[in-house]
């Protein structure tokens, strides 16, 4: 399986079947996407922002509930095979991206599967183990919650680095290493954990020591 982050914005999201898998990947994508969840019940869940649609479609209704909604992704998470085969069918004949819930190991070709994530905006680290074993991809997520603090404060500081950097014309090679050389600097990473030093104070620093200081901002 090959890993891509897509951007949902402005997109559809229709998840069939509204167990605790269901409520859970609706939470997941309403962060993101218009989320519609299709069950006959929802139990105590938290679907998030997701809209609820009281219906239990059967196998033949599911296309129509897809052309309905034309969504760009949907979630097979009923505990109906029939129904699940059913939507997996309907995706692959409209092409649109398909996540089955109650499949691991033998996947339908172009299924796509939901990552274990650990986000410190605006990174993102996904982990999945093909669908094989979503536990150890729950495990390897906590084990790696605390390796990524600070890492959204040094996304924004690279950016912003490169974007000053470029504005003041400096020479693409100076500047790949400049940039390599702050992310590669044990104490930035401390300074940025702590909340010592603002991701600002990095760059205002950098620039005075690459005799850049001033205003070009
Ligand atoms: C293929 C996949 C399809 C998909 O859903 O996309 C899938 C399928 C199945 N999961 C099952 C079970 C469990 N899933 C979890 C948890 C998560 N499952 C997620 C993803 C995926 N699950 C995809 C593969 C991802 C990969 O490649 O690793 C995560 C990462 C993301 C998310 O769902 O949001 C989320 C962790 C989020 C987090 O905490 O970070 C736990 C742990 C728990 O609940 O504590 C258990 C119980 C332990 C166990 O059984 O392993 C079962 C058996 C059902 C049964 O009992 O029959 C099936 C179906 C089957 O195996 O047939
Ligand atoms: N991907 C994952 O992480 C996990 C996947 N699973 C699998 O995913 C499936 C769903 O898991 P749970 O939410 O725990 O199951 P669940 O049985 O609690 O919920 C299934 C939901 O689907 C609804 N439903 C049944 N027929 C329907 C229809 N025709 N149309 C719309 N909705 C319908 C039910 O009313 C119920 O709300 C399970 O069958 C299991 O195999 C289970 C645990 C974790």
């Amino acid at each position: 399986m090959i890993p891509l982050f897509h951007d949902f914005t402005d997109a559809t999201v229709l998840v069939v079947g509204g167990g605790p898998v269901g409520a859970r990947k609706a939470r997941r994508f309403a962060r993101e996407a218009q989320v519609y969840v299709v069950s006959p019940d929802f139990g105590d869940a938290d679907f998030g922002d997701a809209e609820r649609i009281r219906a239990a479609p059967d196998p033949v209704d599911v296309p129509g509930w897809l052309e309905r909604h034309d969504p760009a992704l949907v979630v097979a998470a009923t505990d109906d095979e029939t129904v699940n085969d059913a939507v997996v069918d309907a995706a692959r004949d409209r092409g649109v991206l398909v996540n089955r819930a109650d499949r691991a190991g033998s996947r339908d070709p172009g299924s796509v599967v939901v990552p274990a994530t650990v986000e410190d905006p605006p990174v993102t680290v996904a982990i999945g183990t093909g669908g094989t074993a979503p536990a150890l991809s729950k495990y390897l997520r906590q084990e790696l919650e605390d390796a990524l603090a600070g890492a959204g404060e040094m996304a924004t500081l690279l950016a912003e680095l490169r974007a000053e950097l470029k504005a003041r014309e400096v020479d693409p090679e100076r500047r790949r290493q400049v940039v390599t050389d702050v992310v590669n600097t044990s104490s930035v990473w401390t300074a940025l954990r702590t909340g010592t030093t603002n991701h600002r104070q990095v760059i205002d620093d950098v620039l005075a020591e690459e005799r850049l200081g001033g205003e070009s901002r």
